[in-house]
């Protein structure tokens, strides 16, 4: 288990060493156009689930909607700071 910042650590780590294997690495590649496509697939996912699945589902839906959703702050070198200063 691990925070909403101590994921997003573990990902620019992921961007700066770029180990084998990584399928953030392979995200981050494929570019913003690929990672925003996965952003709103993983979001109608959350929906769906929120609609006509059980509650741990959507729970875990959401966890890849965040974390696809960092991936694209990472590509744009957004901070979480960046984000909070607008909730
Ligand atoms: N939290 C996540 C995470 N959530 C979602 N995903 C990705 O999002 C996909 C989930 O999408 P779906 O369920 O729709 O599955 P899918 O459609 O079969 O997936 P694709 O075929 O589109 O890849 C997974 O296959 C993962 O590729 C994640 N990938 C990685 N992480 C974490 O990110 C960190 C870095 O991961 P790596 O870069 O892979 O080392 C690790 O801590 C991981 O646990």
């Amino acid at each position: 288990m691990k925070t909403f910042d101590e994921l997003f650590a573990e990902l620019t780590e992921k961007a700066r060493t770029r180990p084998e294997g990584s399928g953030t690495v392979r995200e981050l590649d494929a570019g913003v156009h690929a990672i925003g496509k996965k952003i709103v697939e993983e979001a109608a996912e959350v929906w769906m689930a929120a609609e006509y699945q059980s509650d741990a589902e959507t729970a875990e839906e959401i966890s890849q909607l965040l974390y696809h959703l960092q991936v694209l702050m990472v590509a744009k070198g957004l901070s979480p700071a960046d984000i909070y200063r607008h909730l």
